[in-house]
């Protein structure tokens, strides 16, 4: 008996050890934090800190505990978050082998399997390039006067005659309007209104979640994806008719004549309908919430930073005083002279991203600090974390536009407001003109002062004001735009 309990031991100890060098050599490995519970892990606590406008401070304080890289659990996914501008560097290099991007699966079930975000490699290559030759600057000259028209009918319609407004609803509805119109080409009418509605219900249900139980967000979400889906599925439909009965139609006119009228080599269409579908969803999703954010903070920050709104003011004036006529629409070469309007509208992005992480999936083990990323777990990373950064971005919570006068104002990897990379954002663009556009009429147009003493916000995931910013305006000389309203 005894020589038994002798030879178990002698068996059980080495292999307890083994284990035990194991587990401690890889542990060692890993990033520090924890895991904690099962699925659970840190959403609860990180959501929570988003909604209550404390995941800035949430991250920060994790990074000030474990360094630039720890690990989490987030999304029912073991996690490795990572920050800072050596980080940034690493993920906007990387190629495809590496890291590719994965959204959690709430985003990726609303925005359908064949979107720009979930595709790889050729795919990714072929969609993207599809998207630009819409969205890129020699093709957007051409819209400048659409969307200088459907911002004068904006004001016409929610400004002119009001004294308060709240800005925040307001802008999304400006920025939805403006996809419906530009990206869609949807007029105006019951069915543009559904496909909003259905729109702002998809977006309820991005950063939720994914379980599908009757009554759950994530389910209305789901459900009002599928009746948007079928509605842009009828309007490839109409648009594939009228190009075939008319030649003449320009494909500019907007992304879905785009995407339809691009063939590859053998004539046959580059593109799927459920591509299509997919990737005016994306835009819609991915191009409103951000460019109405920046909109809403803009407006907010001059309206605190009277100096700030002052040389803003008199860069429109110059450009309004250069038209022949007044009502004259904006043109691509009034854009490219607001160049201090641009760098308002940077130092909004810079502290107040609308896109404040994202996130990638690890294809293979990664080594990075002594430790390692293992294969198969999610990055979750703050890019914008950098241009909080006291050591790059002096005085960070100061805004001061006049920091981009400097040469060298931005080291590499530090902004990133647009992403970085084989991914950087299409749509910054079609964002920038949209901003320019909209603060020339509104600072030529409109004084406004802000309602609240204090405006609260919170992440959702983007940053809104709990109140929607209400403001007080006033229209500074008779608004005479005749603006007929866009098909
Ligand atoms: C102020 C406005 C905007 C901001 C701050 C913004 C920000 C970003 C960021 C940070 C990314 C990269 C995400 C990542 O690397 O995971 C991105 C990607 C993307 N954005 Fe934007 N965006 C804006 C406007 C728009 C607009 C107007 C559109 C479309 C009309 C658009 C379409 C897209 C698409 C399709 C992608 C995916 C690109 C890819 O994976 O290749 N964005 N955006």
């Amino acid at each position: 008996m005894e020589s038994q309990i002798l030879l178990a031991f002698l068996l059980f100890v080495p292999l307890l050890l083994f284990f035990l060098i194991k587990k401690k050599r890889y542990s060692k490995r890993l990033p520090p934090g924890s895991l904690g519970m099962p699925i659970i892990g840190q959403n609860l606590e990180f959501l929570r800190a988003m909604r209550a406008n404390r995941g800035e401070v949430w991250l920060q304080e994790r990074a000030r505990k474990y360094g630039p890289i720890s690990k989490m659990n987030i999304f029912g996914t073991p996690t490795v978050f990572l920050h800072g501008q050596a980080a940034n560097k690493f993920i906007y290099t990387r190629d495809e082998t590496t890291l590719s991007t994965q959204q959690p699966g709430s985003i990726r079930r609303l925005l359908g399997e064949r979107n720009l975000f979930e595709l790889k490699s050729e795919d990714h290559n072929r969609l993207r390039g599809a998207m630009l030759s819409f969205l890129k600057p020699d093709a957007l000259k051409q819209n400048v006067v659409k969307m200088d028209q459907e911002i004068k009918l904006h004001l016409t319609q929610h400004w002119n005659h009001n004294k308060e407004i709240a800005v925040m609803p307001l802008m999304k509805t400006l920025t939805f309007n403006v996809i419906c119109t530009l990206i869609f080409g949807v007029e105006r009418g019951a069915r543009r209104d559904t496909l909003v509605h259905l729109f702002e219900q998809v977006m309820d249900g991005m950063l939720v979640l994914p379980i599908n139980l009757p009554f759950t967000r994530f389910n209305r979400s789901l459900g009002a994806r599928l009746k948007a889906g079928g509605i842009i599925k009828q309007l490839i439909h109409e648009k594939r008719e009228k190009m075939k009965n008319n030649h003449e139609i320009s494909s500019d006119q907007d992304l879905i004549t785009s995407l339809l009228s691009i063939c590859d080599e053998a004539g046959s269409p580059l593109l799927t309908d459920d591509e299509i579908e997919d990737n005016c969803a994306v835009a819609m999703i991915a191009g409103h919430d951000t460019t109405s954010t920046l909109l809403t903070f803009l407006i907010k920050l001059l309206a605190e930073h009277p100096h700030v709104y002052e040389l803003v003011l008199n860069e429109q004036e110059e450009i309004a005083r250069g038209k022949k006529k007044s009502g004259d629409p904006l043109t691509w070469d009034d854009l490219a002279k607001m160049k201090y309007t641009w760098r308002v509208a940077t130092e909004a992005l810079r502290m107040y991203p609308p896109v404040m992480f994202s996130f990638r999936q690890v294809l293979k083990d990664i080594e990075m600090e002594g430790y390692v990323i293992p294969k198969g777990w999610q990055l979750f990373w703050a890019g914008c974390m950098t241009q909080l950064d006291e050591s790059i971005y002096p005085d960070p919570y100061k805004f001061n536009p006049s920091r981009y006068e400097k040469h060298g104002a931005t080291p590499p990897h530090t902004f990133v407001a647009f992403g970085g990379g084989a991914r950087t954002c299409p749509g910054n663009e079609f964002a920038r003109i949209e901003t320019l556009t909209m603060i020339h009429y509104l600072v030529t147009g409109f004084n406004w002062k802000l309602c609240l003493e204090e405006n609260i916000m919170s992440r959702d995931p983007m940053p809104a004001f709990n109140q929607g910013l209400p403001i007080q305006i006033q229209i500074k000389k008779p608004w005479n735009h005749t603006v007929s309203p866009i098909p």
